[in-house]
């Protein structure tokens, strides 16, 4: 990408947003486009496609969606798919209409079959049912790795998707109800250490694992997949690494200096038991992830102290 193309950031907002757009800015990019949600709400089609018009953005990372955690996705289905179809049917489609050279959509591991053989394999999406707990979420990432697909072998539109892993790191949500695990475990920790609290209630059973991909090196990532490939399908984007929930949690204790017991609550859902990504796809072209998870840990803690104290934490 020439460092004056026109870049477009949906999402500029949210944790990948925010960490792709912290790296252009960082590699001298002088032309990068920005909306929030509250100036472009990319459900609104009409309004899309005059933002595109307008605009006529050169390349496109399309990192916003409706996102949250377990108990989010399965409160919230309507509106976890609705919202996630239009955004991508309207951003992807206004990216075609307008003549944009590259778009990157996101996908997500936890849209693969739920008992699809680990580590998973990209030819394994499609193969199975879907994990209950966010079916609805996975049905609208589904529906934009396929229209990806299918605006290249109709109009030859250079759309790639990258399929990351659950990931973690500075501008994370940090809401309790609809926030992800890691985030979610950090603030109550960090809470309960400040209050003197004997006790972090973390949900579910702990047994299930998850791998985590630290975002600045998930922005890494974007930036690579759009400089270097450009074919069909899902391409895998984690650290090939996982740990149990409880094993995650009681990392987090020792980052935050929380001595406390961990109380498991099994009335919440454990969701998928496992998704760990095969990523020697993306591996063979010359990317891995490069920050271990104590690393990525430590300084997600860090900048939420400085965040915090500076009231800007979301959630
Ligand atoms: N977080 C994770 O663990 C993972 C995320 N992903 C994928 O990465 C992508 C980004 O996720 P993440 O950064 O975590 O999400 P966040 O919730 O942190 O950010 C999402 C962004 O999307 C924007 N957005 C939401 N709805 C609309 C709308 N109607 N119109 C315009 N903008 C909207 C929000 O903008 P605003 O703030 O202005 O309202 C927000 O900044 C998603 O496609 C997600 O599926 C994939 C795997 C794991
Ligand atoms: C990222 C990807 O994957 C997401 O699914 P998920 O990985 O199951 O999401 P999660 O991070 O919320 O939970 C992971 C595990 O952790 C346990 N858990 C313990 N204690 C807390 C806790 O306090 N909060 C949360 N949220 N989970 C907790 C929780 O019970 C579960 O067993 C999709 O929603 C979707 O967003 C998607 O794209």
């Amino acid at each position: 990408m020439p460092r004056d193309a026109r870049v477009y950031v949906a999402g500029h907002n949210g944790l990948v947003g925010g960490a792709v757009l912290r790296r252009l800015q960082a590699e001298g990019f002088t032309n990068v486009i920005t909306r929030a949600s509250r100036e472009l709400d990319l459900r609104d089609q009409a309004a899309v496609r005059a933002f595109f018009a307008q605009e006529r953005p050169e390349f496109v990372f399309l990192a916003a969606a409706k996102v949250g955690g377990i108990l989010a996705n399965s409160t919230y289905p309507a509106q976890f798919l609705y919202d996630n179809l239009m955004i991508a049917a309207n951003v992807i489609n206004a990216a075609h209409e307008s003549g944009v050279r590259k778009l990157l959509n996101l996908g997500s591991s936890c849209i693969y079959p739920r008992l699809a053989p680990q580590p998973l394999r990209e030819e394994a999406l499609l193969t199975g049912p879907l994990e209950e707990t966010n079916r609805a979420y996975a049905v609208a990432k589904i529906a934009a790795i396929e229209l990806c697909d299918h605006y290249r072998t109709q109009y030859g539109s250079d759309f790639i998707s990258g399929m990351p892993t659950n990931l973690y790191g500075p501008g994370d949500n940090f809401d309790l109800k609809g926030s992800h695990v890691l985030p979610a475990l950090m603030r109550k920790m960090v809470e309960a250490k400040e209050a003197g609290a004997a006790t972090v209630e973390v949900w579910g059973s702990g047994t299930p694992l998850r791998e985590f991909l630290f975002v600045e090196d998930l922005a890494d990532a974007c930036l690579f997949l759009m400089e270097q490939v450009s074919e069909p399908g899902p391409i895998n984007v984690g650290t090939g690494v996982d740990l149990t929930i409880r094993e995650l949690a009681e990392l987090i204790a020792e980052v935050v200096g929380f001595t406390g017991e961990l109380v498991f609550d099994a009335s919440k859902p454990d969701g998928t038991p496992r998704k760990l990504m095969d990523v020697s796809r993306l591996a063979g072209l010359g990317w891995s992830a490069r920050t271990d998870l104590h690393s990525g840990v430590s300084q997600t803690y860090d900048w939420f102290l400085q965040e915090r104290a500076a009231g800007n934490i979301r959630g």
